[in-house]
């Protein structure tokens, strides 16, 4: 299949995202999934999807002075896509991304789309400073224009950071994610793992993870989930982050834990690995098909230990009359550390958002309190930095329930990277995206005392 091909893809993995509200990484690998393009078709296709959604105010920017109003969702997306190509990539032509706009744009509309869609581009073209430097001299503005974020979300970070950070972690949330897997130390280690995976395809590069014992970082692989290693359960397709938590957890064998808010599984499951699979696991989540996720992951990885059930996690003081040695509460959250997988995260969240969710987590820190055992642990984790979601929860939890301490004995365990790059709290630690080209992640340990 040649380059327009992946262009008419993009375009409809675009519309459908936006229409749907989804998420972009599920649609593309829904519609990749059952296309025929080939490797180089599907690369420049994930590139327009994520590219396009991630500069969609830069590029509405640059639309805006030549754009009628009122326009089909399809059309916006195809005018966005090719804006895109004009301003951020270097390997297509301008005249080929405008021929490419308006055969599409035939294609699938009437000639009157198209001389649209041939207005704007070449009119866009026509005014080089528009795609080129931003000219706005308000800095909100202007850094939320340069590196394609919300202007609320940029105040609300150069609120809590200085700019040099704040532009660092705008501009890691623009580059592409690496593709990291966790070792399943049941079936075997991360050295042998690492050597498998070289194995299983010739062209792949594999580093070990600076965050987490049990990560690697694989580049040039295509998709770790597609492989014969990852169907035999070697290994968790998971963010080095996120591995952060189970380690920080660290149940013992034998031990009883709950996830209160566990699918699709990835800590749960890690959790039972590192417990060597010894003890219990109770594996919670809201919704019955995600549940399906945890049991899906449990059964290709070989664990036994991991129970997943469908409950509010609210009502479990109320359903289980037990408590437990361990206690997980990876919390519903904005998400704001995790922009670089799913850039319009950022364009659908707003400061209303936060707030709502505060009180869920709340709620849930309410239950969390009453579920873990005298001299038990818990631990509050996010993917989110916004404080209100974070530090300030934990100082309300403290404040709330005198019998719980920040437990910071985890510490001296973390690698020496992290506690020299990380922003490391009473019992908590913070790891921003552009530290190690990770998902930015929160997470705080606390002891009960007995
Ligand atoms: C951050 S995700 C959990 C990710 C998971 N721990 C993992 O590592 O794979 C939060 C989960 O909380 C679930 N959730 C939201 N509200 C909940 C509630 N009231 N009770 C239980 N689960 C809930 C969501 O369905 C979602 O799967």
């Amino acid at each position: 299949m040649n380059g327009r091909n992946a262009r008419d893809v993009s375009l409809e993995v675009l519309t459908r995202v936006e229409r749907k509200t989804s998420y972009s990484n599920l649609e593309l690998h829904q519609v990749l999934s059952r296309s025929q393009l080939s490797p180089v078709d599907r690369n420049l296709v994930t590139e327009l999807v994520y590219g396009t959604i991630q500069r969609r105010n830069t590029l509405d920017w640059i639309l805006a002075p030549f754009t009628p109003r009122k326009l089909e969702l399809w059309v916006r997306q195809l005018l966005r896509m090719s804006v895109y190509q004009l301003k951020y990539l270097d390997k297509v032509p301008a005249r080929a991304a405008v021929h490419e706009a308006v055969e599409i744009a035939k294609r699938r509309g009437h000639r009157g789309v198209a001389s649209v869609v041939n207005a704007v581009l070449r009119n866009v073209l026509r005014h080089p400073d528009r795609l080129g430097t931003i000219s706005e001299t308000d800095p909100v503005k202007k850094l939320s224009l340069e590196y394609s974020h919300p202007e609320w979300l940029v105040k609300r970070w150069l609120d809590i950071w200085d700019v040099h950070t704040v532009r660092a972690m705008c501009d890691t949330n623009n580059r592409a994610p690496s593709h990291t897997v966790r070792v399943n130390r049941l079936k075997l280690s991360r050295e042998e793992l690492a050597t498998q995976l070289e194995a299983e395809n010739p062209q792949v590069k594999v580093r070990e993870s600076d965050i987490s014992a049990y990560g690697l970082i694989v580049e040039k692989f295509g998709n770790v989930a597609d492989s014969v290693l990852y169907r035999e359960g070697t290994c968790t397709v998971q963010d080095e982050s996120s591995m952060l938590v189970g380690e920080i957890l660290k149940p013992a064998p034998g031990s009883t834990v709950l996830d209160m808010c566990a699918a699709p599984g990835g800590k749960a499951t890690h959790l039972a690995e590192l417990m060597d699979d010894e003890g219990t696991v109770d594996a919670f989540d809201l919704y019955r098909h995600k549940v399906e996720l945890i049991e899906e992951q449990v059964r290709r990885l070989g664990v036994r230990s991991v129970r997943a059930r469908q409950a509010d996690a609210r009502q479990l003081p109320r359903l289980l009359s037990k408590k437990y040695d361990y206690v997980l509460l990876d919390a519903p959250c904005s998400g704001l550390g995790v922009i670089r997988r799913k850039p319009e995260i950022k364009w659908r969240r707003s400061l209303e958002d936060v707030g709502g969710l505060v009180a869920l987590q709340q709620q849930l820190l309410d239950a969390a309190a009453q579920l873990v055992q005298p001299g038990g642990v818990f631990v509050y984790s996010t993917c989110t930095l916004e404080p209100k979601e974070n530090e300030q929860q934990v100082e309300w939890f403290l404040r709330r329930y005198p019998a719980f301490q920040p437990d910071e004995s985890f510490v001296r365990t973390l690698p020496v990277d992290v506690r020299e790059k990380a922003w490391l709290g009473s019992g908590m630690v913070r790891i921003l995206p552009q530290y190690f080209c990770s998902d930015g992640f929160f997470i705080a340990r606390f002891t009960h005392m007995a």
